[in-house]
């Protein structure tokens, strides 16, 4: 469900039905209560106001057989009554309901969405204790900036906060479980460390990570004192205990240094060589020259002569030269956009990348995509259509790959990556059309945060434009792979991204497009 944002929005229906099956509990509880309290204020008035009375009450026969008949048959029934039971089995056969419609997020869901806000914490550096509050903020020269304005802001929970912190630590990600658990702890206390029925931890549990990750860190200092906060709540652990002396010897034996320099380092989980010039492209939109900066880019209307394109040329804007990249404004109308991506819904399932010969998932992309071809709806032929008045480009299988519409998810994303194959065994060989010579890629949706395209190398990046699509060369004329078009999709800070690429292989454009030896062109 996480990698992709059709099917969060779809899990808020199944919520509603736990809503409504929630509510009838509530309701049958209630009538249970309230039975069970009129029952307790009969008899409590009857010590207060028969019993206890000076006349000798249980002289009266009626008196003393219904004192009789309670103690022997109606508290029996109250204490062992099966109501509660009932209605909780009711509440749970309700929730099985749902579990079994198939579509109530996994682990596997959670942990991702987990990681999700985490990447988006590291890509945007956002600050955590902003996140909590439900803002997107940054530092900068020291002062905290909005990324993103959200309309309605969802702070989170202390065991919201637990639940990312223990993703990072089961993952021995202190860097992360850290800041995390340092929000969940104070959140957990802020409440008293009061219990809620719905959380997974408790206060004892984040303190527990929190100082484990800590002494991980090379803090001791702080792990002993959150040890000791944790032994006030539960005396008799003895795991704790011995971390405790242990904590405390080490601090003998090696004193902190005054000076230590206590930030964490954010581990490198991705190993990307690129990655500051990613993660910078995608939080400013690169610096891509303006065009009077570089003459040689230009905007203009453009019909590349076809008589399809006289009456209403494309606006065209072309974005860099090296490599040569171009966005298409307007490319498709908004019924269009709409219509590929209700056709895709049925289809879509988790994108995979190339890995050797073979097909796999991969935490470097998180989307969900499907194929869409031609036959599927009339729309696809007339893109197809407007691609080629565009580029020239035959876009016929096995010339072009059918069209594939890709959805985002939760923090998803693509990092630098070449749409090419850059080995010989690579599955993009299997139509025996050559490699992807050019990638057509159009935005179907807009994005109210993040998203943006970066070309990593050519130190650009495109933010998305709803309805326009993007023109890019994969491979030099001599068919050899451009190495300047490494390019990434950032994760999606906040929205539903859409983007839908045609693949364009070399056969079938010999005539479209000169080849030539020279390795610079
Ligand atoms: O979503 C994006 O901006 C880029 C997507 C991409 O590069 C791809 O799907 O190959
Ligand atoms: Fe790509």
């Amino acid at each position: 469900m996480y990698t992709s944002l059709l099917h969060v929005r779809q899990a808020i229906n199944f919520e509603r039905q736990l809503i409504d099956h929630l509510e009838t509990y509530i309701e049958q509880e209630t009538v249970r209560l309230k039975d069970i309290k009129r029952f307790y204020a009969k008899v409590s008035d009857l010590h207060s106001e028969v019993y206890s009375g000076p006349s000798a009450s249980m002289a009266n026969p009626l008196v003393a057989f219904t004192l009789i008949k309670r103690l022997q048959s109606e508290w029996l029934n109250l204490v062992y009554s099966d109501e509660a039971q009932e209605n909780t089995q009711a509440l749970r056969s309700g929730y099985k309901e749902v579990e079994e419609e198939g579509f109530l997020p996994k682990l596997e869901d959670l942990q991702g969405a987990a990681k999700g806000l985490m990447r988006l914490q590291d890509v945007y550096s956002l600050q955590v204790g902003a996140l909590v509050r439900g803002q997107f903020q940054r530092i900068s020269n020291g002062n905290p900036i909005d990324i993103y304005s959200p309309i309605v802001s969802i702070p989170l929970s202390g065991d919201d906060c637990f639940l990312v912190g223990k993703v990072a630590y089961e993952q021995e990600d202190y860097y992360h479980s850290v800041q995390w658990l340092e929000e969940s702890v104070r959140l957990f206390r802020g409440t008293g460390g009061e219990w809620s029925p719905e959380n997974e931890g408790t206060l004892e549990d984040a303190l527990d990570h929190l100082a484990f990750s800590h002494f991980k860190t090379g803090n001791v200092s702080s792990a002993l004192s959150l040890s000791q906060e944790l032994l006030n709540h539960d005396p008799m652990n003895r795991r704790v205990l011995k971390n405790i002396e242990k904590y405390e010897r080490l601090l003998v034996e090696y004193p902190p240094l005054l000076s230590a320099n206590t930030e964490l380092k954010r581990p490198n989980t991705t190993y990307l060589r690129t990655r500051n010039t990613y993660e910078r492209l995608c939080q400013t939109q690169g610096i891509q020259p303006r065009h009077y900066e570089n003459p040689r880019l230009f905007c203009d209307y453009f019909t590349n002569d076809s008589p399809g394109l006289l009456l209403q040329p494309i606006r065209r804007e072309v974005l860099s030269l090296q490599p040569y990249v171009v966005l298409y404004h307007r490319f498709i109308s908004d019924s269009e956009a709409e219509s590929i991506q209700d056709i895709a819904q049925t289809g879509l399932r988790r994108s995979v990348v190339a890995s050797g010969e073979k097909q796999a998932t991969a935490e470097y992309r998180i989307s969900k995509s499907a194929w869409l071809k031609e036959t599927a709806h009339p729309v696809i032929g007339r893109l197809d259509q407007r691609i080629t008045m565009l580029t020239g480009l035959n876009v016929h299988p096995p010339y072009a790959e059918y069209l594939q519409v890709v959805n985002y998810g939760i923090g998803g994303h693509y990092e630098p990556h070449f749409d090419h194959a850059t080995s010989a065994s690579s599955p993009l060989f299997r139509l025996n059309t050559g490699n992807r010579v050019a990638t057509f890629m159009i935005y179907l949706s807009s994005v109210d945060a993040g998203g943006s395209t970066a070309f990593i190398h050519a130190n650009f990046s495109v933010p998305v434009v709803e309805n326009a699509a993007l023109f890019w060369w994969n491979l030099l004329r001599n068919g050899q792979g451009d190495g300047d078009t490494l390019h990434a999709g950032c994760p999606v800070l906040v929205g539903d991204k859409w983007v839908a690429n045609k693949w364009i292989h070399e056969y079938g454009q010999e005539f479209q497009r000169r080849c030539s030896p020279d390795p610079e062109e």
